[in-house]
C-alpha cells in the first residue's frame, strides 16, 4: 500500500473484526488501527494484538484519517449524531459498511458536507477472500477513492458501483452471500450424514468440495454452467441430482432469496434513514 492512513473502526463486531483481521494478516501496522466499542473487556484481545482501543468514539475520530462505521444500521443514527462534532472538526473520510443506510442520511447525521464512501464488504475479508462493493458520494476525491480501494483490496477484491442503488444488489450477491454458501454446506453435511457418512467426514468432504469448485471457477476460462456440464455425465449420477434440483426450483428459490435480501436493504434506508 502506497500510503498507510490511520483507520478508526467505530464498532468492533463481526464485520469490523473480519476487515481488521484481514488487514493485520496482510501486514497493515496494528498501531495504525483504532477500534471502538461500548465494553472495554470485549476490546482487550484487540489491544493485545497491538491495536489502539477505546470506548470514546470521538478520541478514535480525532486520531484517524479514515473512519469506518461498523455498528448495526439500527444504531448508526445515534452513534453518528454523537460523533458529529468530532467528525466536523477533523474531517476524516467516512466509510460506512452499514447495510441500507444512504450517504445522504449519514451526511446529515454527521453534520453535512462530508466525503463518504459506502462499502458493502463480506466476512471472508478475514482470510483475504473478501468481496467488497464501493460507492462514493460527490465529495470523495480521486485520492480518497484510491485509498479506500487499497484498504479493501488488502482483504480481497473491491469493485466500484456507479449508483448507490446497486449496493442493494451487491448486498444480495456478496454481502450476505457467504451465508447462502454456509447454508448449502450445512444441508450437504446433514444429507451426507443421512446417506451414511460420519458428520466429520461429511463436513471435510463438503468444505473441500466447496473450495475446489470455487477455485476451479476462479481459474477457469469457462463459466460455471460449462464447469457444471463437465461434471454431469450423461445417464450418470450428477444428472439425477441436477434434475431434482431443477424440478424443485432451486434457481428460482435462490433468485427469490436474493430479491428479498435486496428489498430488505432498500427498506432499511426508508425505515432508518430519517
Ligand atoms: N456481518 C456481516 O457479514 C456484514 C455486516 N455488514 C454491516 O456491518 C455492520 C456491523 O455488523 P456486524 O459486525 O455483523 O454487527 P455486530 O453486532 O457484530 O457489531 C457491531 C458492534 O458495534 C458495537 N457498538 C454498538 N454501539 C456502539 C457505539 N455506540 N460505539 C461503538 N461501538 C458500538 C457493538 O458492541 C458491536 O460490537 C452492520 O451495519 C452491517 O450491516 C456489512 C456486510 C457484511
Ligand atoms: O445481514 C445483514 O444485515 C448484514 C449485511 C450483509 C451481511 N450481513
Amino acid at each position: 500500500m502506497s500510503t498507510q492512513p490511520t483507520l478508526a473502526f467505530i464498532g468492533a463486531g463481526n464485520m469490523a473484526r473480519a476487515i481488521m483481521g484481514g488487514l493485520i494478516n496482510n501486514g497493515y501496522p496494528a498501531e495504525k488501527i483504532w477500534a471502538t466499542g461500548t465494553n472495554p473487556e470485549k476490546l482487550s484481545d484487540l489491544q493485545q494484538q497491538g491495536l489502539n482501543t477505546t470506548t470514546d468514539n470521538d478520541a478514535a475520530v480525532a486520531a484517524a484519517d479514515i473512519v469506518i462505521l461498523a455498528v448495526k444500521p439500527q444504531m448508526l443514527k445515534v452513534v453518528a449524531q454523537d460523533m458529529a462534532a468530532a467528525v466536523q472538526k477533523h474531517q476524516p473520510l467516512i466509510v460506512s459498511v452499514a447495510a441500507g443506510i444512504l450517504c445522504n442520511s449519514l451526511d446529515s447525521w454527521l453534520g453535512g458536507q462530508l466525503a463518504i464512501v459506502r462499502c458493502m464488504p463480506n466476512t471472508p475479508a478475514l482470510v483475504k477472500l473478501g468481496a467488497s462493493g464501493l460507492y462514493a458520494n460527490a465529495a470523495v476525491t480521486e485520492q480518497q477513492r484510491q485509498q479506500t480501494s487499497e484498504i479493501m483490496q488488502a482483504t480481497g477484491i473491491a469493485v466500484w458501483v456507479e449508483t448507490e442503488a446497486q449496493l442493494d444488489a451487491v448486498t444480495a450477491v456478496s454481502g450476505s452471500g457467504p451465508a447462502y454458501y454456509f447454508m448449502v454446506m450445512e444441508a450437504m453435511v446433514a444429507a451426507g450424514e443421512k446417506l451414511g457418512l460420519s458428520r466429520e467426514v461429511a463436513q471435510q468432504l463438503t468444505i473441500q468440495t466447496a473450495q475446489g469448485a470455487a477455485e476451479m471457477a476462479r481459474q477457469s476460462d469457462v463459466g460455471p454452467a460449462e464447469l457444471r456440464r463437465r461434471v454431469t455425465s450423461p445417464k450418470g449420477t450428477t444428472e439425477q441430482a441436477i434434475k431434482t434440483f431443477t424440478e424443485q426450483g432451486l434457481p428460482e428459490i435462490i433468485a427469490q432469496g436474493m430479491q428479498a435480501c435486496s428489498d430488505r436493504s432498500e427498506a432499511l434506508a426508508k425505515e432508518l434513514g430519517k
